[in-house]
């Protein structure tokens, strides 16, 4: 009925669905392992509906070279939903905003003026004194180290002295700030029944949604606001050091960054940039915490080219092999965000001889694209080994490893992210010995996971830690 309507020749292979709802009950609470179970039967090409509206799912490196380089230009865009509207500014940031104009202009913003190498570098000083900080929480804290907890208060940290110049953890303001940011990209993520079905949006209504969403993005709208206002007021405190600062220096010559640009591209920062490194650091302890001979292996090449108590330098990260198999190890088998952002379908294409029409949604699964046993032997097991004489990285130009993107629209925060992951990884196995609590073994260590904006731990991870002297 569906490929009637749109005229589809070959459309591609589909479960079945229900009239009117498609495939959205069949989602779940983990829409990343639903639609691996489903791809396994129907395909790494799959077409799905949620209400009526064509939803492509890809499951294979093969495929997702189709989207982001093959056809990169006709899947350059995101869906314009009534949500990510909303809390983008009307489409004024980068993640969320259409192909267009001011997509161009504020990705150019992230790539050249934000996020460029050097200015990554420039950060080394933010990067190194909370990374200190925490090593001093966990040396002070006498039991069980809540690490999902203190890795999400970090990377907060990390992105809000980055983009502000100043930590607002503290206050009980900018708490309120951060929760709001990680409900709203929560809400903005999940899939809202109303949004796909219009003659149920009722539902989302009389559920209160609407308002508290509505309400939610008023409040942190005033958050940025005052932020903003209270730099522009005292002129002296900028530094030109932190996105705030490059951004109003920015809008003093290009007049179509405003302050609602502004605001939304602090947004972008946040919404993307917090939540995905702090899950990705609980899994990378959780994993070695469950495969004690690789966490040995990874002490003993951290301890071997930085001596205990020597500060670890970047020079030296570039010298931990092992450690960057780890990494990719972990983004393998746990891509923060499972789900790539959603695209959309720019015009009518043929993909792989399948029929795609214009304004299909397009989910690219990496979660199960980075464990298709087509390009991996073993997909289920952590082998850290697989990458050491491989070229296979997650820079976007290996298909089957895409935890940051490709194309287009890759993440341009990856050299942010992965330095503050690597630099606070390393010091963390150089400096402590890591044990699970309560004499529970790696291998029972509960691997549930839970969808929030990224795919993180259902339970929280405690562990631990010892110095390292008294191994
Ligand atoms: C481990 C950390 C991170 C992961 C796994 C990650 C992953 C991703 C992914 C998968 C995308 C979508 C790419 C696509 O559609 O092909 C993305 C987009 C984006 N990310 Fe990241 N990201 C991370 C950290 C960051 C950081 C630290 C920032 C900024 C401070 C950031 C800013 C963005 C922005 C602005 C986009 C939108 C790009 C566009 O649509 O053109 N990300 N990220």
């Amino acid at each position: 009925w569906y490929h009637k309507r749109n005229g589809m020749k070959n459309p591609p292979p589909s479960p079945p669905s229900l009239p009117l709802i498609g495939n959205l009950h069949q989602l779940g609470s983990l829409p990343h392992q639903n639609l691996h179970i489903m791809a396994r039967k129907h395909g790494p090409i799959m077409l799905l509906h949620f209400g009526s509206l064509p939803v492509l799912v890809i499951s294979s490196a093969d495929a997702a070279r189709e989207i982001t380089i093959t056809h990169d230009l006709t899947f350059a865009s995101r869906p314009v939903r009534k949500r990510s509207m909303k809390i983008s500014y009307n489409g004024k940031d980068v993640v969320f905003a259409p192909y267009g104009e001011d997509w161009r202009r504020g990705k150019s913003i992230f790539v050249l003026k934000l996020l460029s190498k050097k200015r990554v570098q420039s950060y080394q000083s933010i990067r190194e004194e909370e990374t200190a900080l925490l090593v001093k929480s966990i040396q002070e804290c006498s039991g069980r180290v809540n690490l999902s907890a203190m890795f999400i208060e970090f990377t907060n940290d990390v992105v809000c002295r980055s983009a502000f110049g100043r930590k607002y953890s503290t206050s009980e303001k900018g708490k309120r700030f951060l929760e709001l940011v990680g409900e709203l990209s929560e809400s903005v993520g999940s899939f809202s029944v109303g949004e796909f079905i219009s003659w149920l949006s009722w539902v989302d209504r009389a559920r209160g949604f609407d308002q508290k969403f509505n309400s939610d993005a008023q409040e942190l709208d005033e958050f940025l606001d005052a932020v903003i206002q209270e730099r522009i007021e005292n002129q002296e405190e900028i530094s030109g050091e932190n996105f705030l600062d490059i951004l109003l220096e920015i809008s003093k010559d290009d007049v179509s960054v405003d302050r609602d640009g502004i605001k939304a591209i602090l947004m972008d920062a946040f919404a993307a940039g917090t939540d995905t490194s702090s899950t990705f650091l609980e899994w990378a302890m959780t994993e070695l915490l469950r495969h004690p001979a690789v966490m040995e292996k990874l002490q003993t090449e951290v301890r071997e080219i930085a001596e205990e108590n020597r500060e670890i330098t970047e020079f030296d990260l570039e010298r931990m092999h092992y450690m960057k198999a780890v990494i990719k190890e972990v983004f393998r088998l746990h891509p923060p965000l499972a789900l790539i952002i959603p695209r959309v379908a720019l015009r009518d294409v043929e993909i792989k001889g399948y029929d795609i029409s214009a304004g299909t949604l397009v989910l690219l699964n990496e979660w199960a694209i980075s464990r298709d046993p087509v390009s991996w032997d073993e997909p289920e097991e952590f082998k850290p080994e697989r990458f050491l004489n491989s070229l296979i990285d997650f820079k976007g130009l290996s298909f089957e490893l895409l935890p940051f993107g490709a194309g287009r629209r890759v993440c341009p925060g990856m050299t942010f992210a992965v330095a503050t992951i690597e630099f606070l990884l390393a010091t963390l196995v150089q400096k402590f010995n890591w044990k699970l609590p309560d004499g529970v073994e790696g291998k029972d260590l509960d691997m549930t996971e839970i969808q929030g904006i990224t795919v993180h731990r259902k339970v929280p991870l405690l562990a631990l830690a010892s110095t390292s002297l008294s191994k």
